[in-house]
């Protein structure tokens, strides 16, 4: 880590110590090659041992922010009125559902003055609050500075993100060219679409914070749009986007819109989706009540056993989307018997797994079960498999510059890797098996799917897609690694049964009301041929690519030695290609042996 992230680190642990009552760490910030930055244990620790403990006084969200903030009351978004709340934040007296959370906020990107009905979601007041930090005049400087400072600087050039949207400053364009030209030859159709998926969501949001900037006092008349632009708006999106966590802040909307919030510490905790190390015990607590006096603050005894595992969160396509949330993807969602952990007064405690930690091990989540297409769309990083190892080898966790993570408990093969920006992980290209047994290794197959419907007419592709919707099978057309032997999803297997059966088969009726899942012997085998051909045009397309990316290696390192980010993204992108082709060949291969999927 470099002397200002040290220092950054040091004022805001010295910072929380004396402002936040209850705060306590045993994890240091250590620089990992390649993730940047991460969070280890700074001495051997035991089953139970707290890790972290944050209170919810020094995370940021609206609830937080509200008190002491320049932002105008009125676009807060409001809280659902609820009795066990004792929120400051204004509150409503109806909850809107999520249609109409949408609708409020297609008028608000429409309206033309400002008005006390303007409301933004926590994604786009945090966004701003991070933005206005940027103004040059300092006129508003946050109460979290300390924190934010130690926030990434920048997401350009690696966020694929920053690929698809041009820089404000025309010098930057000709660097940026070469990332955008990456974006159009180096991903999948697939690929690209999640990422264009994330580019529609910052787009809403910069349209939305625009109006804001040029029609909200104090902003309007300070100009503010002049000083405040999109490379700003970016910067702050990102940030909320790839750190902030689910947690309850009683806002009513979609979820992940609304509730959640950025954590200080928390957030640099980094992914895994290795069983064997992922730190999964985050344990809720009921806030004391504080006084902001060290000695009056007694560690809460009404915690309760709620995991919380950073998932990413929802998505307007795919369901899936980037913030760090639960397991369910729905946020530590309050259950019956948490009703005495009041929204926006949880404080979050991470506690030692039952193996225990050593001294300067690395401490990861699980944000969510995700292909590492979606990672790499809405987190800017993929993991891959590593040669398998002995389960029985050790990492040596003073080695800096070795941050492989070997040996399932289950003695699979696999053992993950997480691929670094500088480009020292590669894909193996030998031995690509571990793909096969990578927990969440996917392939989207959904372009080839699109493909297919066009071929079909209006009134074919409504009421076959109101089958499958019924049938919960629309979307989700995936080929799966995991559990093995890999296989195609089953909402894929019906999307094709489906698309092979005439809109007028007497079959259709049952397939909707789910009486049926295999047709017929014809069906079945029409629907095998056209898996074949998908599979066959996948690992074609995936050869392409991965030559292209090979060829730009070349070029990267043979004119460009100095650009490891570069090379550390095409390895990432490499190894998507290796993904692609592992698991479509196995899928392929039972399918020629005449297995049957179901
Ligand atoms: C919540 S932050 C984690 C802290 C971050 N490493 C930092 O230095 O601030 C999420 C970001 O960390 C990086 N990251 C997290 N897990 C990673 C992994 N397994 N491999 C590579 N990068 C990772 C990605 O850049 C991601 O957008």
């Amino acid at each position: 880590m470099n002397k200002s992230g040290e220092q950054g680190y040091e004022s805001l642990i010295k910072w929380l110590e004396e402002k936040h009552p209850g705060f306590k760490s045993n994890l240091y910030l250590r620089e990992v090659p390649g993730l940047e930055r991460g969070l280890t244990s700074s001495h051997k620790l035991q089953a139970g041992d707290t890790l972290l403990h944050i209170p919810s006084t020094c995370m940021l969200n609206p609830l937080t922010l509200l008190p002491n903030s320049p932002i105008p009351k009125h676009l807060f978004p409001q809280t659902q009125p609820s009795s066990s709340s004792s929120s400051k934040a204004s509150v409503s007296n109806t909850s809107r559902s999520p249609s109409e959370a949408k609708r409020a906020r297609i008028s608000l990107s429409t309206s033309s003055s400002s008005s006390p009905s303007r409301k933004l979601d926590t994604t786009q007041l945090l966004t701003l609050h991070l933005a206005l930090t940027k103004d040059p005049k300092h006129r508003y400087e946050s109460d979290w500075k300390v924190y934010i400072d130690t926030l990434p600087q920048s997401f350009r050039p690696w966020h694929p993100l920053t690929w698809v949207v041009k820089p404000d400053l025309d010098e930057d364009e000709e660097d940026w060219k070469w990332w955008n030209c990456l974006y159009q030859i180096g991903l999948s159709e697939s690929a690209k679409m999640k990422i264009d998926d994330v580019r529609e969501r910052f787009e809403k949001d910069y349209e939305i914070l625009i109006e804001v900037l040029k029609e909200e006092d104090p902003f309007k008349s300070q100009n503010l749009v002049k000083e405040i632009g999109k490379e700003e708006i970016l910067w702050a999106w990102l940030n909320v986007n790839t750190r902030s966590i689910s947690i309850p802040l009683n806002i009513p909307g979609p979820s992940e819109r609304n509730n959640h919030t950025l954590v200080p510490i928390m957030d640099f905790i980094n992914h895994s989706s290795d069983p064997s190390i992922i730190t999964p015990r985050v344990k809720q607590l009921a806030a004391p009540s504080r006084q902001r006096t060290r000695s009056t603050s007694k560690p809460s005894t009404a915690s309760t056993d709620s995991v919380f595992l950073p998932s990413p969160p929802l998505t307007n396509a795919s369901a899936n989307g980037s913030r760090l949330g639960t397991a369910n993807g729905t946020g530590i969602g309050l259950r019956k018997a948490d009703q005495h952990l009041l929204p926006g007064k949880i404080d979050l405690r991470l506690v030692c797994p039952d193996r225990g930690l050593d001294e300067g091990e690395e401490v990861f989540f699980e944000y969510g079960g995700h292909s590492s297409e979606m990672l790499f769309a809405e987190y800017g990083f993929c993991e891959i498999p590593k040669t398998p190892v002995p389960t029985s080898s050790k990492r040596d966790l003073h080695d800096e510059t070795d941050i492989k993570v070997e040996g399932l408990n289950d003695g699979s093969l696999t053992s993950v890797t997480q691929v670094n920006r500088d480009g020292d992980q590669k894909p193996n290209d030998e031995d690509t098996t571990g793909w096969l047994t990578m927990r969440y290794g996917e392939v989207d197959v959904t372009p080839y799917i699109r493909e297919l419907w066009d071929e079909q007419d209006d009134e074919e592709q409504e009421e076959k897609k109101q089958v499958l919707e019924g049938i919960g099978c629309w979307g989700g057309n995936t080929l799966h690694a995991s559990p093995s032997p890999p296989h195609p999803a089953h909402s894929l297997l019906m999307t094709l049964r489906v698309l092979h059966l005439p809109s007028t088969s007497p079959r259709l009726p049952n397939v909707s009301k789910g009486l049926v899942t295999y047709v017929s012997p014809s069906n079945e085998t029409s629907a095998m041929l056209t898996l074949e051909d998908i599979c066959k045009g996948a690992v074609k397309n995936a050869e392409k690519r991965s030559k292209v990316v090979q060829r730009l290696d070349v070029d990267v390192k043979d004119k460009l030695q100095s650009d490891t980010e570069k090379k550390g993204i095409l390895q990432m992108l490499k190894a998507m290609c290796q993904e692609e082709q592992v698991i479509c060949k196995a899928v392929l291969e039972r399918l020629e042996n005449g297995e049957e999927f179901s």
